[in-house]
């Protein structure tokens, strides 16, 4: 028994090879698995998820002529890999821009302060936020259908260009007014950046959301899909319930209480991700009360 345990060590254990690991190779493990964990993530909530497990039905299927050895299938195969992939890109492009752009989002560089310097901190104003709150639940007191998106780090350019342009302060009068019904610009979207509505009767992507309540009409969907597609926040008011919801990330909650609307405002106020709790009670920042 011990001659056979001197073997093995002799001839598994001994002869490896055991490289030296430092610093930088630990560093190098820890970037890489963040790496693989957050391509996951973005594999498991996208639709990249149904195309990998298209691509291992894929793989077992040329294994499967591998094994079997099906020359023509495994020529086909070879043949096919580069246009794959190259329908892959194409067919995944909202997702994969999506993800680099969330890259973007993380702005590591203005944690260390070196480029976002000179920028003002604050995305939008105390005010914005309380009319934001009181407008959205003012419309829903009488039933008046709203679709607002407040812009944060993604740019939303393309989508103010399919409605009519404006340059406003945000106030409640002003988004009450936009959204009453038969006025020319009630229909649609409204885009905010900063204090400013930038656009009003933007058109909106849908999602195509297979899981979300048949309830929803396309006021709802459109949240939703703008949500998916960029950081905004995308701000509901139904014109059947009026209940006011919010979509944020692909995901939408319903029937939202005005403290709930101010306190996602506020978490959404500073662009190093600051956030300030909202109190109802006197319908400003609690760190203003004192
Ligand atoms: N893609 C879109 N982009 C922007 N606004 C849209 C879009 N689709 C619909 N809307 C707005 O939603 C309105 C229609 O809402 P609809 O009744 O279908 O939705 P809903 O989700 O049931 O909302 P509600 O509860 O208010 O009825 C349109 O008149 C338009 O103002």
């Amino acid at each position: 028994m011990q001659r056979w345990v001197t073997l093995f060590f002799d001839k598994y254990i001994h002869e490896s090879y055991f490289p030296s690991v430092g610093i930088t190779d630990i560093v190098e493990i820890l970037i890489i698995a963040v790496v693989v964990y957050e391509i996951m993530l973005w594999i498991k909530n996208t639709k990249a998820w149904m195309l990998l497990r298209g691509m291992l039905m894929l793989g077992f299927f040329i294994l499967f002529a591998a094994i079997f050895q099906m020359h023509t299938i495994l020529f086909l195969a070879k043949e096919s890999i580069n246009v794959l992939a190259i329908a892959a890109v194409v067919v995944f492009q909202p997702e994969l821009r999506r993800a680099l752009e969330k890259l973007g989002e993380k702005n590591l560089l203005s944690n260390i302060n070196l480029f976002d310097k000179n920028k003002e901190n604050q995305r939008f104003s105390d005010e914005t936020v309380n009319g934001i709150v009181k407008a959205c639940f003012d419309m829903g007191r009488v039933k008046t259908g709203a679709l607002i998106v407040v812009e944060q780090a993604i740019h939303l350019t393309e989508y103010e260009k399919t409605g009519i342009e404006l340059d406003c302060k945000v106030s409640p009068q002003v988004l009450i007014n936009i959204f009453e019904h038969n006025t020319p610009l009630h229909d649609g979207a409204v885009i905010i950046r900063g204090n400013r509505i930038t656009s009003a009767t933007c058109y909106l992507p849908l999602s195509d959301n297979m899981q979300i309540s048949k309830d929803f009409g396309t006021r709802h969907r459109a949240a939703l899909g703008m949500s998916e597609v960029c950081d905004a926040l995308v701000i509901v008011v139904s014109e059947e319930t009026g209940q006011v919801s919010v979509a944020m990330g692909g995901q939408l909650v319903r029937g939202v209480t005005p403290d709930y609307l101010g306190t996602r405002l506020c978490q959404i106020q500073y662009r190093n991700g600051d956030s300030k709790k909202f109190s109802l009670r006197k319908g400003r920042r609690k760190d203003e009360d004192a």
